[in-house]
Formats: structure tokens, C-alpha cells, sequence
């Protein structure tokens, strides 16, 4: 097929396009501007967001529609403005402007602009760009993974007491979600695995298992805008994608594991304290029209 008769690859090309652009404002941003006293916040207070997380869905949103302007969208900072948070069958966009905003204020060098692509709801191909390491993470359904264009396999490592593990603490300081967060810590850094690490970029972790750097990352309380990108890159690097419960992954669901293999995966689900955030499709500002 060529390329011209391939709607879904120029759909791609344009988000690696833009996901560059995206990253160059970010990285200028990081290094001529404090960001301390322009960050605000969302659903706590350590749940950030700033100017530039704005801008950044702006100016993807809007190159999109002018390209692609049947196709919907579900990005992060509208859905925080009001937007719904509806996956249909309809060719959507699922766009976190900046993945690690957190990281961003604070200059922590790993910041994901991520563009995930879904028909049917299935994730068709995800980009995800490491802006300040330059990296471009890129997979399609059935075509592999990528980092930069050569090729990402996951880690082949079917030992759990030879595995690395990341995770994140989340931004819900409720002290019975951080009780249950230590608990499955606890019992993760027991086993016990080599170690634990997080990125702050719950994107970025998933790549890392893509890369083979880390054989799995749990999470729960992230959104479909922080992983939709990310799930076809792991799966497509060869990795296995599950519920905190051990059931499929169900994007809106806010709970992820994602790992090089199900060995490593069942083991560690084995460990985790199960609990809910409230789905991505049933917040009070994501009810359907
Ligand atoms: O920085 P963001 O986009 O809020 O995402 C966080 C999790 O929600 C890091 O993955
Ligand atoms: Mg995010
Ligand atoms: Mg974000």
C-alpha cells in the first residue's frame, strides 16, 4: 500500500512532526524560564499544570484539525477544562501534552510529549518524544517498536530476583491510597527485585520496559492520556500489557501494569494492593454530551 493510500501512517507522520515541534517549546521553555511561580494545580496540590501544558495541547489539537478534521481528540488539558472523556469508534487522538509535568517544573530531565492514535478503540500507533533527551519513541500495530528508528525489544529476563521494577507515588496524597502505594512497594522491594525506579513520567517508564531498561511498571491512578501512546510501543517491543488485578488492561481504568513477559507480570501482580481511582470515563466533567 503507499504511503498517500495510508491515511493512518500520514496520521503518524504528522504526530512525530508535531511531537517535535512540541518538544522544541518545551525544551526552550526548561531552559530560559523558571517555572516555579507559574505552575498551578489540578486535582491536588501536587497534581501540576502550567502555561506550557496548555500551549502545547493547543498547538497540537490545532495543527491536527486543520490536517484531520473528522478526527476527535481526548487530551489531557481539555478534558481538564471540560472536555469529555469519551473513547467512540471514531479515529481519536489521545494526547498528554507533557508527561512529567511535575519533572518539567523542576527541570528532572525526562519529560514524554505523547500522541496516541486509536480506531475502533485500539491503539493504532503511539509516539512518545523524551524531549529533553531527544528521544522519539514510535510504534505501530504490527509494525514494531522504535526509539530514534532502531528497533526496541523488551528484556528477555524471566527471573523476578533479576528484575528491575518502576513505579511512581502518584499525586492522590489521600493516606489510605500512600498506605497501599508503600504496602505493594513493600512487598515488590522484598522479593526481592534488583530495584525500584520511577521516572516521574509514567509514559517514559513504559518505554523503558519497551527498551528492556526495567522489566515491568505498575501504576495506579494514571489516565488514558498518560499511557495510550505508550501501550502500543510495549506491546509492539514484545511486552505484555495487564490490570493491577491480572485481567486485560482497560485504558480508561486508571490501573497499569506493563512488562516484558507474563512471568514477570504475574509474579509482580501477585504483590499488588488492588484499588480504584475514579475511571476516566465516568468523571462528573467527562459525562457524555
Ligand atoms: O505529568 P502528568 O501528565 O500529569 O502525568 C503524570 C501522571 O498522571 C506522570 O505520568
Ligand atoms: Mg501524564
Ligand atoms: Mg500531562
Amino acid at each position: 500500500m503507499s504511503k498517500s493510500h495510508d491515511p493512518w501512517q500520514d496520521a503518524m507522520d504528522h504526530a512525530v512532526a508535531v511531537a517535535r515541534k512540541s518538544g522544541e517549546m518545551i525544551r526552550e521553555v526548561v531552559q530560559n524560564q523558571d517555572q516555579s511561580s507559574l505552575v498551578q494545580t489540578k486535582s491536588s496540590a501536587v497534581d501540576l499544570v502550567t502555561e506550557t501544558d496548555q500551549k502545547v495541547e493547543r498547538l497540537i489539537i490545532q495543527s491536527v484539525k486543520s490536517k484531520f478534521p473528522s478526527h476527535r481528540f481526548i487530551g489531557e488539558e481539555s478534558v481538564s477544562s471540560g472536555e469529555p472523556c469519551i473513547l467512540t469508534s471514531d479515529p481519536t487522538w489521545i494526547i498528554d501534552p507533557i508527561d512529567g509535568t511535575t519533572n518539567f517544573v523542576h527541570r528532572y530531565p525526562f519529560v514524554g510529549v505523547c500522541i496516541g492514535f486509536a480506531v475502533n478503540q485500539q491503539v493504532e500507533w503511539g509516539v512518545v518524544y523524551s524531549a529533553i533527551e531527544d528521544k522519539m519513541f514510535t510504534a505501530r500495530r504490527g509494525r514494531g517498536a522504535f526509539c530514534n528508528g532502531r528497533p526496541l525489544q523488551v528484556s528477555t529476563q524471566t527471573d523476578v530476583h533479576r528484575s528491575m521494577v518502576a513505579t511512581e507515588f502518584g499525586s492522590d496524597r489521600d493516606p489510605q491510597v500512600v498506605d497501599k502505594i508503600f504496602s505493594s512497594l513493600h512487598k515488590v522491594l522484598s522479593l526481592p527485585v534488583h530495584g525500584v525506579r520511577g521516572a516521574g513520567s509514567a509514559a517514559l517508564n513504559m518505554c523503558a520496559v519497551a527498551r528492556g531498561s526495567v522489566e515491568l511498571y505498575y501504576e495506579t491512578g494514571v489516565h488514558v492520556w498518560d499511557i495510550a501512546a505508550a501501550s502500543v510501543i510495549v506491546t509492539e517491543a514484545g511486552g505484555v500489557l495487564r490490570d493491577t488485578t491480572g485481567g486485560a488492561l482497560d485504558l480508561m481504568s486508571r490501573r497499569i501494569v506493563a512488562a516484558n513477559n507474563e512471568t514477570i507480570a504475574t509474579r509482580i501482580i501477585a504483590e499488588l494492593e488492588v484499588y480504584s481511582s475514579e475511571r476516566d470515563d465516568r468523571a462528573p466533567d467527562c459525562e457524555p454530551e
